[in-house]
């Protein structure tokens, strides 16, 4: 597998590519509609989506809290994280369904769509190894984080290079952390993730290994979505919920003049 780094950029399937990140200029917006709690009469920003909502709501409509996240993250991308069968990719599909102005990006299926004629990731690790795929995953990260207003769905390992990280901060990370019990079932029949591969071990107890190296990287991530038996949707429905709390306590940080050039050539507290 020859892979030229120039090549190593996502192609999106929705026919408008998103912004560069250079056009945003403060990565997280404050939004009149906090969280969920907004009143009729509040002020919605004016956009196209969510004008649109405001309508919706004088007429006594609740909107997607999905919808409103895109205007309080002003263009950041929101990174999904976790194990191998965790839903990243299911769920980050239904998600930028959901929020309306986001693209859907998979880090596994731009490097898939980036191999030769119809080879798969597994056929990658088989014949490179996982070295040169890491390799591969931090380059399609380089790229994807270059763009704004997307749900990236990240492979299960990416969490692992400390490098990634300083891509994955430009956003939001969310961590999907379903039991392996969960997660062992729903890849039963799928052989298509080559660290699952093999008779050596159960795949229950290879999650269970892979999984005590990673947790304390997946747990970096800014929100953590605990998930049981609940469907996509409803997975949604909590991460939406859990990131809108994460913005309510982290909100963007508004440019304060320094108390000391406040002060010059004022009467009181004048620097002696
Ligand atoms: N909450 C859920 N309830 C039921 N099935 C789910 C749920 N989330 C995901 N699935 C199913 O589990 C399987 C694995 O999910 P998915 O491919 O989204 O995981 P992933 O985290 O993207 O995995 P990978 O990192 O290996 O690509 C899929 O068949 C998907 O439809
Ligand atoms: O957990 C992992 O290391 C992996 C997860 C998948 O998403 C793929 O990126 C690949 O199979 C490796």
């Amino acid at each position: 597998f020859v892979i030229h780094p120039s090549f190593v950029r996502p192609t999106f399937t929705t026919a408008s590519r998103p912004a560069v990140r250079s056009t945003v200029s403060s990565p997280l917006q404050p939004l009149h509609v906090g969280g969920f709690d907004y009143q009729p009469d509040d002020e919605i920003p004016s956009n196209p989506i969510t004008a649109e909502k405001a309508d919706d709501i004088e007429e006594g409509f609740t909107p997607d809290p999905a919808r409103l996240l895109s205007p309080r993250l002003g263009g950041t991308n929101l990174y999904l994280v976790g194990l191998m069968g965790s839903g990243k990719s299911a769920v980050g599909r239904e998600l930028a369904l959901r929020m309306g102005s986001y693209t859907f990006i998979d880090t596994d299926e731009v490097i898939t769509n980036l191999l030769p004629g119809d080879a798969t990731i597994s056929d990658f690790f088989e014949s490179e190894g996982e070295e040169e795929f890491r390799k591969i995953e931090s380059q399609v990260l380089a790229g994807v984080h270059g763009y704004v207003r997307c749900v990236v769905s990240t492979g299960g390992g990416i969490v692992c290079l400390p490098q990634n990280w300083s891509k994955l901060q430009t956003g939001i990370v969310v961590f999907l952390d379903p039991s392996l019990d969960v997660i062992a079932d729903r890849l039963k029949n799928d052989d298509s993730r080559p660290l699952l591969q093999g008779d050596d071990e159960s795949p229950k107890s290879k999650l269970e290994g892979i999984m005590n190296k990673r947790r304390k990287m997946y747990e970096q991530a800014d929100v953590v979505v605990k998930i049981g038996e609940e469907g996509v949707e409803q997975v949604v429905d909590v991460l939406v919920r859990e990131t809108h709390k994460f913005i309510d306590e982290n909100p963007p940080k508004q440019y304060q003049q320094p108390e000391d050039s406040a002060d010059v050539g004022g009467d009181d507290g004048a620097k002696q």
